[in-house]
């Protein structure tokens, strides 16, 4: 993999939080969709906020499409973020809501077309002037995903996004953005403890424990064959991996 072709290349990069040091080192190919998956503080989120610039590393090489951002706000790297909680505001519309991800001053027509044509992408045209409240949990997850569309950044950062969808609603979210993926040529870092929500599509997975990437590979080989008797632990297998 060369320089051009990493969407996000990590080396040895330190963040320290009172007594605790987290260290860092991730190459994720362009257009990959990538798994984080480990115990709970183990620093995944972390992780995701140290790309995205919401946390400073002590040192250390952070590269996002072959350009170091190690100095740059938040707001200039090619990044968009999805939480699981969504922060939809409640007296907007789905529309309304969307159309912040662009700007919140008043949309020119084609700012407006673009808002619709997020919303119709993940499956909510028609909903357009629906307020929070008259939607369902994944539909509401759909309108804070079409507002990460309509920021077009080339890599989607999601943290536990669908976590409190049930399996079946989940499978059905991890396949749209993995559509969106294909379509717009996205990078995806997504964190989720819920495995089973994984079709054959997460072609990568980091396996993440005590601040340290402990294991990269694909999904396949990471849960079915844990080359690490912690990730067989993680998992709840019966008895130590080989
Ligand atoms: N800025 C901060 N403020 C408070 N705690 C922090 C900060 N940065 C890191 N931590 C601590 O770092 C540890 C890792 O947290 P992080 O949220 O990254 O883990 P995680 O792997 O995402 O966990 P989970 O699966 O439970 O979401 C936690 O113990 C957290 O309290």
């Amino acid at each position: 993999m060369n320089g051009v072709e990493r969407a996000i290349d990590i080396d040895d990069l330190v963040y320290r939080y009172e007594t605790m040091e987290m260290r860092f080192s991730l190459a994720v190919a362009a257009g990959a969709f990538i798994i984080l998956f480990g115990p709970s503080g183990a620093g995944k989120s972390t992780l995701l906020n140290l790309i995205a610039g919401f946390e400073a590393p002590v040192s250390g090489r952070l590269s996002l499409l072959g350009r170091d951002v190690l100095g740059t706000a938040p707001a200039a790297r090619p990044v968009t973020t999805l939480f699981q909680d969504h922060n939809l505001f409640p007296h907007l519309t789905a529309a309304q809501n969307v159309a912040l991800g662009l700007h919140p001053g008043r949309l020119n027509p084609a700012e407006r077309a673009q808002v619709a044509e997020a919303l119709a992408h993940v499956g909510l045209a028609g909903l357009e002037a629906r307020r929070p409240a008259q939607l369902s949990g994944g539909e509401r997850q759909r309108v804070a995903l079409a507002r990460s569309l309509v920021r077009d950044r080339p890599i989607l950062l999601l943290d536990e996004p669908f976590a409190a969808l049930g399996p079946a609603q989940r499978r059905e979210m991890v396949g749209l953005v993995d559509r969106l993926r294909q379509e717009r040529g996205l990078t995806v870092l997504m964190v989720s403890h819920q495995l089973d929500a994984l079709p054959g599509i997460a072609a990568q997975a980091a396996f993440v424990a005590d601040g340290r990437i402990a294991a990269t590979g694909t999904a396949t080989e990471l849960l079915i064959h844990p080359p690490l008797p912690e990730i067989a632990d993680y998992l709840g297998y019966a008895g130590p991996a080989a």
